[in-house]
């Protein structure tokens, strides 16, 4: 058994904070947009369209090259109008086809693929990931009702970096155990383990087992965030954000811990001005002032 000294060390160790992200560093964005990384966010329905405005944002604003969005055929003239700056792509009118033409190649190239903002129907869900899958993507994040469908697909034909980014209640879900939701840490390395996947939630990113990051025993802890960020979106800004530290080629733990320090920094500059009313798109916005403040230190 370890001293408590020792294992004082060992958290402190896990601890993500503004030094370990400056550590760690950025890629070099390079010259293009396609140098910055292209991500795609896979989702929307006609009553939450808005999710993948946030998740498209976030990406951005984290500084990822080109963000496509792949939505269904009712919202993409709506979602096209607004988002100027990106490619608005339409699944296929039905589910359950194969994903083809510019869908399947944006899905194919991608440094990281998103699927789950606004999506609010289980079958379609899953019907959309299968397409997806079926066009091999090289690094997945999986959100809300994504996560939903998750348990049912054999792990061999997921991708081997493949990212979690569950609220409390997804959280649930996919654990074995019931949630101790004053205590996150034990179903966040537990998700991360049965899954073999990078989780990131509340503050926590649980590792794949064999992860150079260093094995399951206890998740990374990032500081900062707070009350504010449970509001309406926050989640589809996170996913957007982790989605787009990975599509720039960051590792998927070390894009989890960028991800949630970005969001939670961002939720703390707007608390302090706003109190709890902002909205989740203002957090988006604010993702770039985090990175910066990183990045200039
Ligand atoms: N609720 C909100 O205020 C907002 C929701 N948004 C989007 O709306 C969608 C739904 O979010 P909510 O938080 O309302 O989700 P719900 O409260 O409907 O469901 C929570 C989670 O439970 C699971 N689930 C739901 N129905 C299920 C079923 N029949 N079988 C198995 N699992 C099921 C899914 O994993 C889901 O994400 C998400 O895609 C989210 O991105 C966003 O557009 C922003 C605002
Ligand atoms: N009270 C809180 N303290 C710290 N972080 C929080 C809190 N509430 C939410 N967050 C962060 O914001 C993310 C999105 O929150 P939530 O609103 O629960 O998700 P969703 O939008 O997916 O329903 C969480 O995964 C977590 O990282």
């Amino acid at each position: 058994m370890s001293s408590p000294s020792e294992s004082e060390a060992a958290s402190r160790d896990r601890r993500v904070d503004v030094g370990t992200l400056r550590r760690w560093g950025l890629p070099e964005p390079g010259r293009t947009k396609q140098s910055r990384g292209d991500a795609v966010i896979v989702g929307a329905s006609r009553r939450t369209p808005g999710a993948v405005i946030l998740a498209f944002e976030a990406a951005m604003r984290v500084g990822a090259g080109r963000v496509a969005v792949l939505v269904p055929g009712s919202v993409e003239e709506q979602l096209g109008a607004h988002l100027p700056e990106a490619a608005v792509l339409a699944l296929p009118d039905d589910p359950a086809a194969p994903l083809t033409g510019a869908a399947a190649e944006v899905v194919a190239g991608a440094g990281a693929v998103l699927v789950g903002p606004g999506f609010d129907d289980v079958p379609q869900t899953r019907a959309t990931l299968d397409a997806v899958l079926a066009c091999a993507p090289q690094r997945l994040v999986l959100d809300a009702y994504a996560l939903a469908v998750l348990p049912g697909i054999a792990r061999d034909r997921l991708p081997g970096e493949l990212l979690l980014t569950p609220n409390e209640d997804e959280l649930e879900i996919l654990s074995r155990a019931d949630l101790d939701r004053n205590d996150l840490s034990p179903a966040v390395v537990d998700v991360a383990a049965r899954f073999e996947a990078t989780v990131a939630a509340y503050g926590l990113v649980g590792t794949a087992p064999g992860d150079p990051t260093g094995g399951t025993a206890s998740p990374l802890q990032v500081e900062g965030g707070g009350p504010g960020l449970a509001t309406a979106g926050s989640g589809d800004v996170l996913a957007g954000a982790i989605t787009g530290f990975l599509a720039r080629g960051i590792p998927a733990a070390r894009a989890a811990a960028w991800g949630l320090w970005a969001h939670a920094r961002a939720g703390d500059r707007l608390t302090a001005t706003h109190g709890l009313g902002f909205l989740a798109r203002e957090l988006a916005t604010e993702l770039a002032f985090a990175v910066r403040e990183v990045e200039q230190g």
